[in-house]
């Protein structure tokens, strides 16, 4: 008996371990296959490296080494916000023509920018505009890709830009000129005759951006000039544009955007991602309000008509084909008219008055100008605002050297290729002009890093040939069929509100000034006289800080 249990015993054993020996074969035939994919992978993944650096029909271009062999590069510099500033350093070392990702250009001059963006590019917009939906629904204009849809949609948007729409704005962006200046008397103790405490210019200015541009998008305005409970909106602009910046050019971008806009995006890593929800949330519910009081209106309910860039909107029909904006499409537009709108006008202000502030000739000869033509601030106003040529001439230099969108408008070369520079480029190629970098091109702005309105006018060392030059080489609003189509909506705030500002008050710098470089910073930003965009689709300053005082 004693011999049967044994014998039995010793059998379960044998089974034990023949099961645990199978299990430690599946186990480490496991692991085999794992480690054959992942030297399958490795190996595919070489010869990709291998191709794009050696065979690649951009091999011959100059460029970085982790440019030239990965996308994440770039998606690293979008998230940190110095694509531009690499860009800059890339073209000051390598040339004219720089290889700036696997499949990509960059190029620096007036001809590629005509080649790449003019009226006959061989080019569409690069899949990077797709994820800009950030409101769900329908593509903002910017985002349509198609060049015959983008047109269709832009005559549709064009009357809403009008020269009779822009008459009609400029009493709405006057008022909230007015308004920031009356909250500068009061916030920050800048009475008549005495100096306030220092404040952040760029917050203030802000406020006024997008005040200015939700009056004309949705005819209320979100009152940061007026309650501190609506000021969380800029910060919110800015991590989602933070956001769509750099998921834009994910390797895998394409998975993500299915998702983009949906409550997915709420579990997306970083505030950012749901910051950007929260924007989009907020334009959304201020359209709903705006389109209900439209429909009173109509109805007979409501107050006199205002005409605002939503009421043309509402009211644009395309003359040809007799389309009409959908809900989805004005729910699109006026978000992108916050987020293009808004910040840009800041950073044109807020530039001037960094570089103007440590050029007192310049704020004076600015300030001179502007109190010489209206004797009492009422008088600020259109045509006498748009023939001063100082305060012309200070915008134009701003916007050239801190401009609103820094980095390069992606594009890409259709069927057949295309020439830029003399060059065949392939179909396929993303191509660009970074405006940060052609604006710093020595060739058409000596001593680029130097803020010189006078450089804008005829004399004093600058002939009319040379002003052509510079022109074909300056491009804040983009050029071509795709350019801004808000730019002369930009140039009457930025105008408005400077007038208003330098027609008040006296500004000097009381302590930091805030905005400039550092030595500790990295390279491209150790310049302590040079104001520091963050690019993140639109510039980011981060100052200056300022004191003033009111004069009346
Ligand atoms: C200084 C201020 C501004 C600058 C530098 C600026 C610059 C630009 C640039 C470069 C583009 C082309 C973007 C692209 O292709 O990706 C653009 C597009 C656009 N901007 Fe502006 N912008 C400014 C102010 C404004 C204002 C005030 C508005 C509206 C009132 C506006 C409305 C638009 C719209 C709707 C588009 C899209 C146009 C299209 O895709 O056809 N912008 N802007």
């Amino acid at each position: 008996m004693a011999e049967q249990n044994l014998k039995s015993e010793s059998v379960d054993m044998t089974y034990l371990v023949v099961d645990e020996i199978k299990g430690v074969r599946g186990i480490s035939s496991n692991w085999k296959s794992i480690a054959s994919c992942t030297a399958a992978l490795l190996v595919w993944y070489c010869t990709v490296l291998l191709y794009r650096l050696l065979f690649h029909p951009l091999a011959h271009y100059p460029g970085r080494l982790a440019e030239k062999l990965s996308d994440w590069p770039l998606v690293y510099y979008c998230i940190r916000g110095n694509r531009h500033l690499k860009q800059l350093l890339a073209h000051e070392k390598y040339g004219p023509i720089v290889r700036d990702g696997p499949n990509s250009l960059s190029f620096h001059s007036p001809e590629a920018l005509k080649a790449i963006y003019g009226n006959n590019a061989h080019v569409k917009k690069g899949d990077w505009y797709l994820t800009l939906d950030i409101s769900a629904g329908a593509p903002s204009v910017q985002m349509v890709i198609d060049q015959h849809q983008h047109a269709l949609r832009r005559r549709v948007m064009s009357p809403a830009f009008s020269e009779k729409a822009l008459r009609d704005a400029e009493p709405l962006i006057n008022a909230n000129a007015i308004k920031l200046c009356a909250r500068l008397a009061e916030g920050v103790g800048c009475g008549k005759g005495k100096w306030g405490s220092r404040f952040d210019l760029q917050q203030w200015v802000a406020y006024y951006g997008y005040d200015f541009i939700s009056d004309l998008a949705f005819g209320r305005s979100f009152e940061l000039l007026d309650h501190e409970h609506h000021r969380f909106v800029p910060a919110v602009l800015k991590s989602a544009s933070q956001f769509l910046y750099y998921v834009g050019y994910l390797p895998f971008a394409a998975l993500v955007r299915p998702l983009m806009g949906t409550f997915v995006q709420d579990y997306f890593p970083g505030q950012s991602a749901k910051d950007s929800l929260k924007y989009t949330n907020l334009a959304n519910n201020r359209l709903a309000e705006r389109i209900e009081r439209e429909k009173k209106r109509r109805e007979g309910g409501g107050g006199a008509e205002r005409r605002d860039v939503f009421h043309y909107l509402l009211n644009s029909k395309d003359p040809t084909t007799g389309k009409e904006f959908t809900v989805e499409e004005l729910q699109a537009d006026t978000s992108l008219l916050i987020a293009a709108g808004s910040d840009g006008v800041t950073l044109a202000v807020c530039a001037l008055l960094f570089y103007g502030l440590q050029r007192r000739q310049v704020l004076e000869k600015l300030t001179q100008e502007i109190r010489k033509a209206f004797p009492s601030s009422d008088d600020i106003r259109t045509p006498r605002l748009n023939y001063l040529p100082y305060l012309h001439a200070c915008i134009e230099e701003s916007l050239r050297i801190a401009p609103p969108k820094p980095g390069s408008l992606p594009r890409i070369v259709l069927p057949g290729g295309t020439e830029i520079e003399g060059q065949h480029i392939p179909a396929g190629t993303t191509v660009g002009v970074s405006h940060y970098v052609i604006h710093r091109n020595a060739d058409f702005f000596p001593e680029p890093n130097v803020f010189k309105p006078e450089r804008w006018i005829v004399g004093d060392g600058v002939d009319a040939e040379q002003l052509a030059a510079q022109r074909r080489a300056f491009c804040p609003f983009g050029i071509g069929p795709m350019n801004c189509i808000g730019k002369n909506m930009a140039y009457l705030a930025t105008k408005l509100v400077l007038a208003h500002l330098m027609w008040q008050f006296d500004f000097r710098i009381h302590g930091e000034l805030r905005g400039g470089g550092g030595k500790d910073l990295e390279d491209g930003r150790r310049d302590e006289k040079e104001y520091q965009l963050w690019d993140w689709i639109i510039g980011f300053p981060n100052g200056p800080t300022v004191q003033a005082r009111s004069r009346v």
